[in-house]
């Protein structure tokens, strides 16, 4: 039998299967989509098992070493759809499917040194024996820990035949496992057992009766609370052969011990029950249909992804719900697992390695029949797959900047296709690629225009910032949103205060002579980091120490500037001093489990203002939130992006929608320095629907999506000339190739010209239909391909631009 594999190497010379032979005692138990161990080279990898068959045109094949998984960990369909996505993204066949399954099942590999056979010690040079005294194998990383490392020697004595380089290869899997304790022997013996203690083991006399009375096994740590006791008193009673120690693996449950209140389907609003009915006629009728549910923030979409999971689940089916990482709180998990308890498996990055793991095994297990889960949870093993919902459908974060290069969005719509099972896309702001299939029939548009029980949205007013500043207002907060957050403190009700953190870092500044700190291997300035007195690059990771005097012209005037929440959350003290802040972003919510805990204390009402970044713009319904301040709407609106005003209208719109959901009704200030934009006018309005109309125009005048399609291919060197070459050749060969009214635009330099000491030059194509576009590409990239492997070039690819910064 021979397996065709696709082996663990990025490469595209390698981007193909391989032939290996399946050995006797595997071939019954080899399927496609296992991942086994086989011998490439010198090394041995990883690969998957995509097909397996009898043919071969290849004379001498090597043997699979190992198989590694019991049951396939890649399905029938996610090997197709691994295969989509590669021709789809132009990514390499082992990058699709490695993206499809958790990190932990990803190999590592580890670079070793070993003795050649025949070799002694007293061969070796100084500097190379003393390592080789007590081990037989020396991992590189080893050796780049010592400074100065001695891997140039190694290396030298690898050319000398002395020394041979092997690959290791590892799984990262662990396990879980906890000691649990049982009883022995039948009755009468444990009975027997407990007589014959001494009377001063009382405490092995009490957990023996206990277990002798307790049929299932009890978790050691458990008992040893339980009696207060030490391991040492157990560990006697198993040395008497009364009792067993053993083993059990258990799953690593982030959310366990905690209890989810039931909740029960509410009686649907005519609004909800008339957007239900198409998502319930395709599930009915197993039909795949993408609908486009578009209602205003607290229109109660939730409870429709709620009823609408009920019924696939009785059906027998399993439903995918995806939502942003950032609103991925335990809130929104409290919903679904609330509805449907232990039914539910949740996957997002906050969760370890392993507990990821966990969780994804309860899905391939058919443990559960939900997920929730952010961008990656599109690929979860579901096999029987009646429903996928994507929640904020808009969110830039559904589509993944690195290779696979995929939109959820497409991905769940190929998949809603394979099963034949409705796909819903939900947001208060569709994206006008979406807004725009709607109108044109391909999605089914339904629309909520109300909040549940009439709830009037939110009046929003804008402050010109301007003004207050003419009328000696220095603050950063105007007069009116100042002493609505008085009252606010006065009547015992909340206020959230939203502040943009893109485009607003705290820069440092000189005042004299203008200098601004920059990071220098990246063109983008340092950002001030206040607790550690340090200045670091977002990009790169680069920090140095604040500097106390201007480096340029040594004047004392060197200050950080922008307005950091920090920086917020200082003049709210000094303004409002009895006012208890929660501060909300990067710094605050690092450690695990903190993002959690701030929000509930604001939910019991710990705290009068809730001060944060993006990661409070979304889902948080809090009935006490009646005021909503947006410090600075426009600090996206200048962005060199041409999504600027979409997003900025989105981000509006959301946090907006934070205010006044339950009995109490919400206001919203927004403060800006660009008075009277469409998109801050318009998101004030709650008029999604003239917004979408005004953006069209303009998207269709200047021929952006969703009218083209945009394609971004960048070009990155540590040589300036080089990226522009090789930028420039590529937009010339294109600009032959391409039919008539595709448009090819630069080569430019991006807008972030250096990354970590890389230059970097675009190219981009607008095209309404361009067949041959993927085949170009690949052109090119053949074109390319030696100086990408020897000479430093880097070229991506990105078919679907979202992000082109
Ligand atoms: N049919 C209903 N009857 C009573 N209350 C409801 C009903 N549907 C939803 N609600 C309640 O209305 C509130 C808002 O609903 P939900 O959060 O689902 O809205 P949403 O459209 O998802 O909002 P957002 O887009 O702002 O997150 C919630 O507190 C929810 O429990
Ligand atoms: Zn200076
Ligand atoms: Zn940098």
């Amino acid at each position: 039998m021979i397996a065709k594999v696709i082996v663990d190497v990025p490469a595209s010379n390698v981007n193909r299967t391989f032939d290996y032979l399946v050995p006797e005692e595997l071939k019954d138990t080899v399927k496609p989509g296992m991942r086994v161990a086989v011998p490439f080279g010198p090394r041995k990898l990883q690969g998957f098992v995509i097909e397996l068959g009898e043919e071969t045109s290849v004379q001498k094949l090597k043997k699979i070493i190992e198989l590694l998984d019991p049951v396939p960990v890649l399905t029938e369909e996610l090997l197709k759809l691994g295969k989509w996505v590669s021709d789809q993204t132009l990514c390499f066949l082992i990058t699709a499917y490695q993206a499809m399954i958790p990190a932990a099942l990803k190999a590592s590999y580890q670079k070793e040194f070993r003795l050649v056979d025949g070799v002694g010690l007293a061969d070796l040079p100084d500097g190379a024996r003393e390592w080789f005294k007590h081990r037989e194998y020396i991992p590189m990383e080893d050796l780049l820990k010592m400074s100065p490392t001695p891997l140039a020697l190694f290396q030298k004595l690898v050319q000398k035949n002395s020394l041979e380089v092997i690959y290791r290869m590892s799984d990262k899997i662990t396990k879980k496992k906890i000691k649990i304790v049982q009883r022995r022997g039948t009755e009468e013996e444990r009975l027997q057992h407990i007589e014959s203690l001494s009377k001063q083991a009382v405490k092995q006399k009490e957990i023996l009766s206990f277990l002798h009375e307790s049929e299932s096994p009890v978790v050691l740590k458990d008992l040893l609370e339980m009696f207060d006791t030490t391991r040492s008193t157990v560990q006697a009673l198993e040395s008497k052969g009364f009792i067993e120690i053993a083993e059990k693996e258990i799953y690593r449950d982030p959310y366990g011990g905690r209890e989810f209140k039931r909740t029960q389907p509410l009686l649907l609003t005519s609004q909800q029950e008339q957007s239900i009915q198409p998502v319930l006629a395709a599930l009915e009728e197993k039909r795949h249909e993408t609908i486009l549910l578009h209602g205003v923030t607290g229109s109660g979409k939730t409870e429709i992804y709620l009823q609408s999971i009920d019924r696939a689940i009785q059906m027998g089916q399993e439903a995918i719900v995806l939502v942003p990482e950032i609103s991925l709180t335990p809130q929104m998990v409290n919903r679904f697992k609330g509805r449907f308890g232990s039914r539910v498996a949740v996957l997002h990055s906050a969760l370890s390695a392993g507990e990821k793991y966990d969780e994804w095994r309860k899905i391939q297990r058919k443990e559960v029949s939900v997920v929730v889960g952010a961008r990656s949870a599109v690929f979860a093993p579901f096999e029987n797959l009646g429903l996928i919902i994507i929640d904020e459908e808009h969110e830039s974060s559904y589509k993944q900047e690195e290779n696979p290069r995929y939109h959820a969005r497409d991905v769940a719509v190929q998949r809603g296709e394979h099963h034949q099972c409705p796909v819903i896309l939900g947001s208060a702001t569709p994206s006008l690629e979406s807004y725009a299939r709607a109108q044109k029939g391909v999605y089914t548009l339904c629309e909520l225009s109300d909040r549940v029980n009439k709830r009037e949205l939110p009046s929003v007013s804008v402050v010109d910032m301007r003004e207050e500043l003419r009328a000696g207002n220095r603050s950063m907060f105007s007069g009116e949103l100042f002493d609505k957050i008085n009252d606010r403190l006065k009547r015992g009700e909340q206020s959230v205060l939203f502040l943009n953190r893109r485009g607003y870092s705290s820069f440092i500044l000189c005042r004299d002579c203008g200098y601004v700190g920059e990071c220098p291997h990246c063109d983008i300035s340092l950002t001030y980091h206040k607790k550690q007195h340090l200045l670091k690059c977002h990009y790169c990771g680069h920090q140095e120490p604040m500097p106390s005097q201007c480096p340029m012209c040594e004047s004392q005037y060197i200050r950080f500037f922008g307005t950091g929440t920090q920086k917020v959350e200082e003049e709210l003290a000094k303004l409002l001093p009895h006012a208890r802040v929660i501060r909300m972003d990067v710094d605050t919510t690092g450690r695990k489990g903190s993002h959690e805990k701030l929000l509930n204390q604001f939910g019991e009402g710990k705290a009068d203002i809730l001060l944060g970044t993006q990661m409070i713009a979304k889902g948080l319904d809090f009935p006490k939130v009646t005021l909503v301040g947006v410090l600075a709407a426009d600090t996206m609106l200048h962005l060199p992006d041409f999504r600027a005003s979409e997003k900025t209208f989105q981000l509006l719109t959301q946090v907006s929608g934070r205010a006044g959901r339950h009995e109490l009704s919400g206001e919203v200030v927004v403060q800006t320095y660009t008075v009277g934009h469409y998109s801050i006018d318009l998101a004030s309005g709650h008029d999604y629907h003239s917004f979408y109309e005004t953006e069209m125009q303009i998207r269709r005048e200047h021929k952006y999506p969703p009218y083209y399609y945009l394609t971004l291919i960048s070009f990155s060197h540590t040589e300036l000339l080089k990226a522009v070459d090789a930028s420039e050749k590529s937009a010339s060969y294109l600009q032959q190739k391409v039919s008539p009214g595709t448009i090819i635009l630069g080569p430019v330099v991006s807008p972030i010209a250096r990354i970590k000491d890389r230059y970097r030059y675009q190219v981009m194509i607008k095209y309404k239909n361009e067949p041959r576009l993927s085949d170009l590409i690949s052109e090119l990239l053949q074109h390319f391909q030696h100086e990408m492997d020897g000479n430093g070039l880097q070229i991506s690819v990105d078919m679907n631009a979202q992000n082109i910064m």
